[in-house]
Formats: structure tokens, sequence, C-alpha cells
């Protein structure tokens, strides 16, 4: 065996060990024997044959993965322009979520497509869902899902030039801030730059390790130039935590933890900085109740516009309005 090899050997070892440990100390003591004499496997990750050691332990210790040109310029140009007829209103898709900038909404009517910061829920327009399943996507979805995969929540940002208020930033959450799904470790997002992104245009910042905490609570944060809704931020966010800048070319796709905290920074460019993203999770997956838990202040910002925008009561679950977006995308549709 090779020094290297050895190494990571090593740290397997390890991880292996610690996470052991963990799951020992989480073990309630309600009489039940633990055993372990079977071999364990890391936290996070499985062994599907595609990632090196090398990347699961990165991902074990980090909660995040980059992987370099994974999907083709063709596929993205395709995006692009499918985002571009939806803007100009030459296509119409059910359940479309149409979110423009908070400085842009309120200052005056923009005609133009480029008032649109974000989309959502893009589910039933088969040339944006195709990023969903595409297979080189699924691969990787499949090593930390498991084989059994739902897309449950599509996005495509649009971040605009910031109109000088700063309100082109996300704050730092984690995304399961909106999720009433578990397990967490079984969710993950992919992100594909849709174009070069760096820290002019805004790119990702995540801060590594995070997804080994637990969910925070999550508010807006106090900014003066104004916080596009929902967009919630943790509480008592600290600046001095050591962050990571991904700076990613097109097609570049990144896989990360739904506790990791991440958001974006200014757009300081005149271009429109665009990610295509699907948060994918095990159909394995259980849906829990919100009620009682940090979760309250973002189930009913959710209920009330749903409320609104589809002229609804009480009877519609948030369970429900999961359970109606999300889509098999790959093996049995067994809990989701
Ligand atoms: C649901 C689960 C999500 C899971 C997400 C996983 C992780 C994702 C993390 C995130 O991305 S969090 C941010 C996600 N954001 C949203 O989901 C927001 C969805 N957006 C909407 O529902 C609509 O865009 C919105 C309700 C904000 C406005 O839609 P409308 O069609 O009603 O817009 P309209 O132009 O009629 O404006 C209505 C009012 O909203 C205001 N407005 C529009 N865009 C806004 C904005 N971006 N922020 C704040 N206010 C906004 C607008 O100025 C106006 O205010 P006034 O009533 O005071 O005149
Ligand atoms: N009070 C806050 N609460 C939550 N998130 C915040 C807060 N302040 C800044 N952030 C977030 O921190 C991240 C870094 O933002 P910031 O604009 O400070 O730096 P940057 O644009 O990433 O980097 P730089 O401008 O130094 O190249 C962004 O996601 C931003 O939205
Ligand atoms: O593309 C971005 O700016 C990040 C958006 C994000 O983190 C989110 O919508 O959850
Ligand atoms: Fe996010
Ligand atoms: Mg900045």
């Amino acid at each position: 065996m090779s020094r290297a090899a050895e190494r990571l050997k090593l740290l397997i070892n390890h991880l292996e060990r610690s996470h052991t440990q963990a799951a020992i100390r989480a073990e309630p003591t309600s009489g039940q024997t633990f055993t372990h004499s079977h071999p364990q496997q890391l936290r996070y990750t499985f062994d599907t044959g595609l990632l090196t050691p090398e990347q699961r332990l990165f991902y074990e210790e980090n909660g995040f993965i980059h992987i370099k040109n994974l999907v083709s310029e063709d596929d993205i140009d395709k995006f692009r322009w499918e985002f571009e007829r939806i803007c100009r209103q030459e296509v119409k898709v059910p359940g479309l979520v149409v979110m423009r900038d908070v400085a842009i909404a309120k200052s005056e009517f923009i005609p133009d497509q480029k008032a649109v910061s974000k989309i959502q829920d893009f589910q039933e327009d088969p040339d944006l869902f195709q990023y969903c399943t595409l297979p080189q996507i699924l691969k990787y979805v499949e090593c930390f899902t498991g084989p059994n995969i739902m897309a449950m929540h599509t996005m495509l940002i649009n971040k605009p030039p910031d109109a000088g208020k700063k309100t082109s930033r996300h704050p730092m959450h984690q995304d399961l801030h909106y999720f009433s799904f578990r397990p967490a470790d079984r969710i993950v997002c992919a992100w594909t730059a849709m174009e070069k992104v760096n820290r002019h245009n805004g790119c990702l910042v995540v801060l590594p390790g995070t997804h080994t905490g637990t969910l925070q609570e999550h508010d807006y944060p106090e900014w003066e130039g104004g916080v596009n809704k929902m967009y919630h931020g943790v509480r008592g966010y600290n600046p001095q935590h050591p962050r990571v800048h991904l700076e990613m070319e097109k097609g570049d796709t990144v896989f990360f933890h739904p506790l990791l905290i991440h958001g974006s920074g200014m757009n300081q460019t005149q271009g429109f900085r665009k990610a295509i993203s699907c948060h994918y999770a095990s159909a394995d997956c259980y849906y829990i109740d919100v009620k009682g838990t940090t979760q309250e202040n973002i189930e009913k910002e959710v209920k009330e516009i749903a409320t609104r925008k589809y002229a609804i009561g009480d009877e519609i679950t948030l369970k429900d309005t999961w359970a109606i977006r999300g889509r098999l995308v790959q093996g049995v549709r067994t809990s989701l």
C-alpha cells in the first residue's frame, strides 16, 4: 500500500471510530443493547464506488464537495434559454414561484425579464426539470441519499446587479430551516454555476464543518437596505467564523449538506449571476411536525403565501405542500 493510501485508511478508521462513539453517546438509555459487531459506515456518505476515500472524507469533515465541469455547456444553455422564455412569459409553468429583488420590486415596475431574481418550483417545466434528472448529478446525489431519490425543491437563481442597497446578498442560513422532513443527513443540495461565479458577482460563501452542528434559530437579519421575503439568516451570525468562497466555473457543481451554513455575497457586476439547483432527499425520509420548533416562523410565512396564492384555507398542511411538489427521480417512492 502506498503511503497516501495508508494514511487515508487510517483516517477512515479514525472517522468510523469517532462516529461510532457519537452514535453510542446519542443512543437513548432505554435498556436496549447497542451492538456494533457489523462494519461501521461513515455518517454522511455511502460508498457507491464513485467518491474516492479522499472525497468522502472531505464531505464528512466539511459538509460540501465541489465537482468541476459536471454539467455540459449545451445543457446549461438550454436551461438559460428556457428561463428567458419564462421571463418573457412565452411559457406558463404551473406552480412556478417568481421572485423579484425587494429593492427592485419596491422602487418601480420594471417590465423587463431582468427584474426576476429567482424562480422556484419548476418541476412542471420539462426543460428545466431535466437538470434534476441528469445521470451524472444523480450518481453523486446517491452517495448522500442512497438509491431512492426524490427531487424536493427546485430553483434557478438570477442574482441581480446590486441596486445599491446590498439586497442582492443572501444571508447566512441552513437550508434545513425550510424543510419539514428528516433525517437531515439524507438530504443534499446540488447547486450548479451557469456561468463563472466569483466574489465579484456573489458566489456561495460557506462555513466549513457547520453541518455537524444542529439547526439554528433563523430570523430576518437587521440590514439597513432591506431583506428579501423569506431570506432568513442564522441568528447571532458571527462574521469572524472562517469562511470559504466557492469560486466556480460554468458547469461546476457543489453538493452540500442542509445544515451547512452558507449564503452569498453582493453582486457587484452589471450581469445577472445565474445558478440552478435542486434539493434532493431520500424517498425513505419522513415528514415532521415543526410546531414548537425554531421552524415555526417559516411555516407561518409559507402558509400565509400559500393561502394568498392558491386561495386555500388551513386544510393544506406543510407536509402536503412538499408531497405535492416532490418528484421521484430514481428508485422507489417509499415514504415522502
Ligand atoms: C417554500 C420553501 C422554500 C424552501 C427553500 C429551500 C432553501 C431556499 C432558501 C431560500 O431561497 S429562502 C427565499 C425563498 N424565497 C421565497 O420563497 C419567496 C417566494 N416569493 C414569493 O412568494 C413572492 O415573490 C412574493 C410573495 C415575495 C411576492 O410575490 P407577488 O407576486 O405577491 O409580488 P407583487 O409584485 O404582487 O408584490 C406584492 C408585495 O410583495 C412585495 N415584494 C415583492 N417581492 C418582494 C421581495 N423579494 N421581498 C419582499 N417583498 C417583496 C412587493 O413590493 C409588494 O409589497 P406591497 O404589498 O407593500 O406593495
Ligand atoms: N448579519 C448577517 N447575517 C447573516 N448573514 C450575513 C450577515 N452579514 C453578512 N452576511 C452574509 O455573509 C456572506 C458574506 O458577505 P459579505 O458581503 O460580507 O462578503 P462577500 O461579498 O462574500 O465577500 P467580499 O465582499 O469580502 O469579497 C454573505 O452570504 C452575506 O449575505
Ligand atoms: O445562489 C445563491 O445565491 C444561494 C441561494 C441559497 O442558498 C438558497 O436559495 O438557499
Ligand atoms: Fe441556501
Ligand atoms: Mg461582498
